[in-house]
């Protein structure tokens, strides 16, 4: 018999045990086998000798036993089975999240507790510490085994979000009712200007849910009003019951690379569009749509008369006459379907760029436009933002002083259709995932399908919401790119419920598992604190 791991007796009347074998990641202790302990529990751990008070949080439970027969659990006759309270125990298995040393200040794990510390369950003033860590925007409450820690409201910091945020959910395990949740906090706080395109009108007024109930959506969060702004393609009656204003986009808003994020493009038609993109997207619409490709002198066989545009009938000279008219028809195809929000002149852009400056929540409110429509506009106006930051940033600075741009988060539904591996098509997404934190700009990637999201994009962001993934190549991606190491938390991780997470992100030092608020309770909860 080996009696290194006994149990100690409880100090009080909460359960205190001992912390034995110990890395400076990995933590054990031993409980009695009738014990009641869950993977996520967190405990806390003194460490009298160094006066630190550590937290870990549980992360598997199995059997012990300190009886060296190696079959003693299955022999029937080799020799007395023990009673189950006397050497069988439940060795218990923990990561920690960080210790408050001897001046009260919490610190990222970087040494080990005393071999024999007390482990026991925290109170409720024990938690004030993770109060002082949280973000500024709120989601939900910190889980800890089955229930919540009362009080402590789990934030995202909104410091961190330009250097990207991934939203991680297989359907249905409440993807939209976070990022509503998420958005009423930034309204409520305005510390970031955000930018979503809701091509089903779910954000403005909420939804029909299957089971017949209707949800409330952002309009109705009154207090936080002043925080969004909408823009929309819905009739006028409605723009003004809501408040709305019309969303408009001009043909110089469009770029002709925008085609390869809408449209399959050959490599031959890749070829005419990338000769044809330092054009304004005016005079590219207006050569395809009113010219056309039979007025150039290649196409008619004549070289005179080569009407508003020479320039670009210069460059399409020696195109093939098949795929120029390809691309035509996709640029009628594109006016035309656009043709609710897309004009010659007169662009909302600039004013969006300017409420996203003043920290509100954009909402593109689309109902009944299509996917296409969706992604041109999140295209035009993420290019848009990037190029005038880029320009604000390399302008000179007259008194020298070089200012930090205010922060944008572009919220991007279904990631995977323009982040995914390879190709030139989704340039802006991508330049955006690279750079744009150095112009304050981060992506928010919403997608049920990690894997299919290149590695390097992944790679650059740095707060991670993981929602529940069926999938296990998924996980595994997930915990390879997180900045923390969640592989201590897979068990927890596979057992999430809906409407719970795990939230990695560099603003705070340890992984979070979160119950995300209900984005209804906390709508009321909202109106009426304030
Ligand atoms: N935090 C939560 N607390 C309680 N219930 C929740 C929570 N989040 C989501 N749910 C419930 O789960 C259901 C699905 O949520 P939601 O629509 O947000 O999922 P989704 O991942 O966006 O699904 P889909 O991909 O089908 O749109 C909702 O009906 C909601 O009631």
């Amino acid at each position: 018999m080996n009696n290194n791991d006994e149990i100690t007796q409880p100090l009080s009347d909460s359960p205190t045990y001992r912390l034995l074998g110990t890395t400076v990641l990995a933590y054990r202790y031993i409980i009695p086998h009738d014990a009641k302990v869950f993977v996520g529990d967190v405990v806390k751990i003194t460490d009298r000798e160094k006066g630190y008070i550590f937290f870990a949080k549980v992360t598997d439970l199995s059997h012990y036993t300190n009886h060296d027969e190696p079959h003693w659990d299955t022999s029937t006759w080799g020799g007395p089975q023990p009673g189950p309270d006397q050497d069988v125990f439940i060795e218990v298995h923990a990561t920690p999240l960080g210790f408050i040393d001897d001046k009260q200040k919490f610190r990222s794990i970087r040494t080990i507790p005393a071999r024999f510390s007390e482990v026991m369950t925290p109170s409720a003033d024990d938690f004030l510490f993770l109060k002082e860590v949280m973000g500024d925007i709120e989601v939900g409450e910190m889980r800890t085994g089955l229930g919540v820690i009362p009080d402590v409201k789990v934030g995202i910091p909104s410091k961190v979000l330009s250097q990207h945020m991934g939203v991680f959910a297989t359907t249905g395990m409440g993807k939209s009712n976070f990022m509503k949740v998420f958005c009423i906090s930034c309204m409520k706080q305005r510390t970031i200007g955000m930018l979503v395109v809701d091509p089903h009108g779910e954000y403005v007024e909420g939804r029909t849910e299957r089971s017949g109930a209707q949800t409330r959506g952002l309009t109705d969060y009154l207090p936080g009003r002043d925080g969004l702004s909408i823009y929309s393609v819905r009739p006028k009656a409605e723009c003004e019951r809501f408040g709305m204003k019309e969303l408009c986009l001009e043909h110089d808003d469009f770029q002709i690379s925008d085609l390869g994020i809408l449209y399959e493009l050959s490599p031959l038609l890749w070829e005419i569009v990338e000769s044809l993109d330092t054009f304004k997207g005016s005079d590219v619409i207006d050569f395809f749509i009113n010219e056309g490709v039979d007025s150039l002198p290649s196409v008619t066989k004549v070289t005179a008369g080569i009407g508003r545009h020479p320039e670009m009938a210069d460059v399409l000279r020696s195109a093939n006459p098949g795929p120029l008219r390809m691309i035509q028809r996709r640029i009628e195809s594109l006016v035309q379907s656009n043709q609710r929000f897309l004009g010659r002149l007169g662009s909302s852009i600039k004013s969006i760029i300017e409420e996203l400056n003043e920290q509100k929540l954009v909402l593109i409110d689309i109902p009944g436009m299509s996917e296409r429509s969706e992604l041109f506009i999140l295209s035009a106006i993420t290019r848009k933002i990037l190029h005038d930051r880029e320009n604000a940033v390399n302008a000179p600075h007259p008194d020298g002083i070089v200012r930090e741009p205010s922060q944008v988060l572009i919220v991007i539904e279904e990631a995977q259709r323009v982040l995914s591996a390879g190709g030139m098509s989704t340039q802006v997404f991508r330049e955006c995932a690279m750079e744009g934190r150095k112009f304050g700009v981060g992506l928010c990637a919403i997608t049920q399908q990690p894997k299919n999201i290149d590695s390097r994009i992944l790679a650059q962001m740095n707060t991670f919401v993981e929602m529940g993934l069926s999938d296990k190549d998924d996980r595994q991606i997930i915990a390879g790119s997180a900045k923390q190491d969640l592989t201590p938390m897979d068990t927890e991780v596979q057992t999430l419920s809906k409407g719970e997470a795990v939230i990695s992100t560099i603003g705070i030092p340890f992984p979070i598992s979160t119950k995300i608020h209900l984005f209804q309770e906390y709508l009321d909860q909202l109106n009426r604190q304030e």
